[in-house]
């Protein structure tokens, strides 16, 4: 399998060079020439199969020749080893048609865990074989920064830089971020928002010189492996529901649009999903794009679900590139509009195909605080505020299909926020229980590219 960019003139790539690459060089985003079906039957057969037999079956034909079938499942068997859950992504029961995902059994307590340990796992083998050295750097709104810096500290061939907005993630994001004590672990504190640093990484993505002087990796959902390793949980989730006999609705708290892309996927490789509902907090572009076509940013506002307080956001483009016929040429135009415009309309060809696949909603500061009230009180389950946001959106949807809520994070990394809803403090798990002891160690930085890249440069030659 190739990989093209979804601005149609970066070089064609395979697995494991698109995976190293992070975003192309015409500054799109890679996905696979063609997506692999799998057939009902094939889907059936994943019931009652173990999570890391399901990864294997659903991912092995994006990795093409980079991996052997051994290799690959070794991969898998040690990524998901530190899982707090056998079943890695539980499902519980809401109400008679409404199910939670819990994603957060993984190390750092976050969805990231599911593509972040594996992505640890594939750098790690492919490096490894080419005696090669990368400097990944990654944007965070607080949960992609800890389950890099998770999976990649003290890695002897990567250096890992996280710039993250300072003021603007939670004590437990920040701390997971700034109290590992490797070398290779770098934090930066941006001031700024999220969109600050993800422009700031994806210029230094389009800086040829430092770009290739330094070996730039990305493990932002710019990287297509960790829209990959996502698309698994959807089928996971589906097949103990009773798919492919019984479709199936996902509703996915939203910000980058990665985790309801790899949603995207699943139902493009045959999984029958009825509906990927993209459910916003307060920053809701997504939501006033689907519901009006124009895509237009206006600044972001705080919230008590800060991982998703996002306006550009990134896997769109991926989502776009689909919507528009595959037609890099467009999806270019549209980006360079929203680069000099700060938006662009979504022409109705491209928005109804979206509204096809997608439907959407937002939840306000106190709608998200209602559904971490409610759902306690009438299931015991403990929502962090990402996953309440879903909870508010998919309660607001009439559905005969079964619907699954994706919850993204573990309320313990949002206690704040939690205690202030529901008058509990959800507390860390057990090995985390010194996290607060534990010195910081961060560099803050102003929104300077060429002080950013000053500072990686002298870093590495360390
Ligand atoms: C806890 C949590 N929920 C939801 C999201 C939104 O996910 P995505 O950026 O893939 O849309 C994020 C950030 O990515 C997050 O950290
Ligand atoms: N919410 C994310 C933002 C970055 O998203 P990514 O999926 O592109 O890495 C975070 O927690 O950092």
């Amino acid at each position: 399998m190739q990989y093209l960019s979804t601005r149609g003139t970066a070089p064609q790539l395979d697995f494991e060079a698109t995976m190293l690459t992070g975003l192309a060089r015409d500054g799109g985003l890679y996905l696979p020439d063609h997506i692999p079906a799998m057939t009902p039957a094939q889907i059936a057969a994943l019931a009652g199969q173990s999570y890391e037999e399901i990864a294997f079956a659903v991912m092995r034909p994006f990795i093409g020749e980079t991996f052997s079938d051994d290799a690959f499942r070794q991969i898998i068997a040690r990524a998901y080893a530190g899982f707090g859950h056998p079943a890695r992504a539980p499902l519980v029961q809401l109400d008679a048609n409404h199910f939670l995902l819990e994603l957060f059994h993984g190390p750092t307590l976050a969805f990231k865990d599911f593509a972040m340990q594996l992505i640890g796992q594939l750098f790690q083998a492919a490096l490894a074989r080419s005696g090669d050295r990368v400097t990944i750097v990654g944007a965070t709104s607080g949960d992609t920064g800890s389950a890099a810096i998770e999976a990649f500290r003290g890695l002897k061939n990567v250096d890992v830089f996280i710039l993250y907005p300072h003021g603007r993630v939670s004590d437990v994001q920040r701390r997971q971020m700034t109290t590992p004590v490797e070398d290779n672990v770098h934090a930066l504190a941006i001031d700024g928002d999220f969109d600050t640093c993800q422009a700031l990484v994806k210029d230094m993505f389009n800086d040829f010189d430092f770009r290739d002087g330094v070996r730039l990796a990305g493990v932002n959902s710019i990287n297509w492996a960790r829209v990959l390793a996502q698309v698994v949980y959807y089928f996971s989730a589906a097949v103990s529901l009773g798919a492919p006999h019984r479709p199936v609705s996902f509703t996915v708290p939203t910000g980058n649009f990665g985790d309801i892309f790899a949603g995207f996927i699943a139902r493009e490789m045959g999984l029958p999903i009825e509906k990927l509902v993209i459910a916003t907090n307060q920053n809701d572009i997504l939501h006033r794009a689907l519901e009006t076509g124009a895509y237009t940013t206006k600044g972001v506002s705080p919230t008590i679900s800060p991982s998703m307080d996002i306006q550009v956001s990134s896997n769109f483009e991926r989502a776009l590139f689909h919507a528009y016929g595959r037609d890099g040429q467009a999806v270019a135009q549209v980006m360079a509009e929203l680069k000099s415009t700060g938006g662009f309309k979504i022409s109705q060809g491209a928005l109804e195909a979206l509204r096809e696949t997608f439907a959407s909603g937002r939840a306000s500061e106190a709608q998200t605080a209602d559904a971490i009230t409610r759902t306690y009180a009438a299931t015991g389950e403990i929502l962090c505020p990402h996953s309440a946001v879903g909870v508010h959106v998919a309660e607001g949807l009439q559905s005969a299909t079964p619907m699954v809520t994706l919850a993204t994070a573990h309320p313990a990394k949002f206690p704040d926020a939690v205690a202030a809803a529901m008058g509990i403090r959800p507390a860390l798990p057990a090995r985390m229980a010194d996290l607060f002891d534990k010195p910081e160690r961060m560099t803050r930085l102003t929104n300077d590219l060429g002080a950013l890249q000053t500072l990686i440069r002298e870093r590495i030659a360390l």
